[in-house]
């Protein structure tokens, strides 16, 4: 749809550019060369238009493709990344879990509707949001840490920088402080004015998913099955709690039987639905390839995180990232990048909300 209007422009702009030397070239002929002179003026003018509309044409273009850029607020905004760094510093430094819970609300936000903030904003009467859909109920957490980067940043530039875009941000920057890549998040997104319930229930994988629904998920989104095997790596940091593992480690057979055992002791076979357990037993706040590692000795805590290594088209790239962290690490960061590009809202959509829960007066 954008790649057709783009086409159609510049279409347009060489059209008019050969309408115009072909005015001149009739001109000349009709008049002879001895009048050029007195044509010079009227030349000039006619190019200074014609580059005046293909200067309109790249503008209207740049807005109809409605790109993120990393430098989107250089001039508006300039302390805006080191306020989120050093405010998710503090934060991390205090609770590294929260590294893990910030990156997951970043995924959950980008896969409903696109990067558009929705996830943060609280129901109201006119629309049920994400925050009670189930996979974020009693589960999604950090609410209050993006609340309070959006008021530091709203401190040094008001009523500029999206909610979406600090939520991109902070994502970004708890991998990084825990020993994760780094890489450059675009800019430029707008926050939703709305929120679905329903969208999110029906989005989002699920920890029972088979290989076949987790890469469904995630085309739909329009990510690889490489894209899902490399962001899953983000299961290298954080905590699950009984509920979502507990099926894996009592009745499914792909699992190593002395991890089954000892993860049995934190998660009964009935009641404490909320313990929580860490992904990685080994370094649980580390962001490394040990997930990789867990998951080749059969040591994955969700049924869905075992799906990517048992006989499937993605063993092979488990075992690589399982002994080539570089490997994972720039692909975690590229798909990160392309999961961050998710339907954004830009331009004149959507707004920038000046308090992430709530839409604007
Ligand atoms: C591939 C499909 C995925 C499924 C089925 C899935 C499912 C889950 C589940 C069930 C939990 C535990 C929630 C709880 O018990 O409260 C969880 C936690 C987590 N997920 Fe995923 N997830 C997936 C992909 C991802 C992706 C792509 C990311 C980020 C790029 C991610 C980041 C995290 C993090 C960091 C945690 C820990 C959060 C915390 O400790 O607060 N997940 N995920
Ligand atoms: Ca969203």
């Amino acid at each position: 749809m954008y790649q057709f209007t783009r086409m159609h422009e510049s279409t347009k702009a060489t059209r008019y550019r050969s309408t115009a030397l072909v005015a001149v070239v009739e001109i000349i002929y009709t008049y002879g060369a001895s009048e050029i002179d007195a044509l010079i003026p009227l030349a000039r003018s006619m190019a200074s238009f014609t580059l005046a509309l293909l200067s309109a044409v790249l503008l209207l273009c740049s807005a109809v493709q409605a790109q993120l850029s990393s430098s989107f607020y250089s001039r508006t905004c300039p302390s805006l990344p080191n306020i989120v760094r050093s405010t998710m510093a503090q934060v991390v430094n205090k609770e590294p879990r929260m590294a893990a819970s910030i990156l997951r609300l970043f995924f959950h936000d980008c896969f409903v509707n696109g990067c558009d903030a929705s996830i943060l904003l609280d129901d109201t009467a006119t629309f049920t949001g994400e925050k009670n859909a189930f996979p974020n109920i009693n589960s999604a957490r950090g609410y209050e840490v993006i609340d309070a980067i959006k008021s530091n940043v709203e401190a040094a530039c008001p009523q500029t920088v999206s909610c979406a875009d600090i939520l991109a941000l902070a994502a970004r920057d708890g991998v990084s402080l825990v020993g994760g890549p780094n890489w450059k998040v675009s800019l430029g997104r707008r926050d939703a004015t709305t929120a679905s319930q329903s969208d999110a229930n029906s989005n989002l994988p699920g920890p029972s998913s088979s290989l076949s629904q987790l890469v469904a998920s995630f085309a739909a989104k329009g990510l690889s099955a490489r894209d899902m095997t490399a962001l899953s790596g983000a299961h290298t940091i954080g905590r699950a709690q009984c509920a979502n593992f507990r099926s894996h480690i009592y009745d499914d057979a792909d699992i190593d039987p002395c991890f089954a055992a000892a993860r049995r002791r934190e998660c009964p076979s009935a009641g404490g639905d909320g313990n929580l357990a860490p992904f990685d037993l080994r370094t649980p706040d580390r962001f490394d390839n040990s997930y990789y590692q867990n998951l080749v000795a059969k040591r994955g805590l969700l049924h869905s995180d075992q799906e990517l290594f048992n006989n499937g088209t993605q063993d092979k790239l488990v075992r690589r990232y399982s002994v080539n962290g570089k490997a994972f690490a720039k692909d975690f960061a590229a798909a990160m990048m392309r999961m961050g590009a998710i339907s954004p809202l830009t331009g004149a959509s959507g707004e920038i909300r000046l308090n992430c829960r709530v839409v604007n007066k």
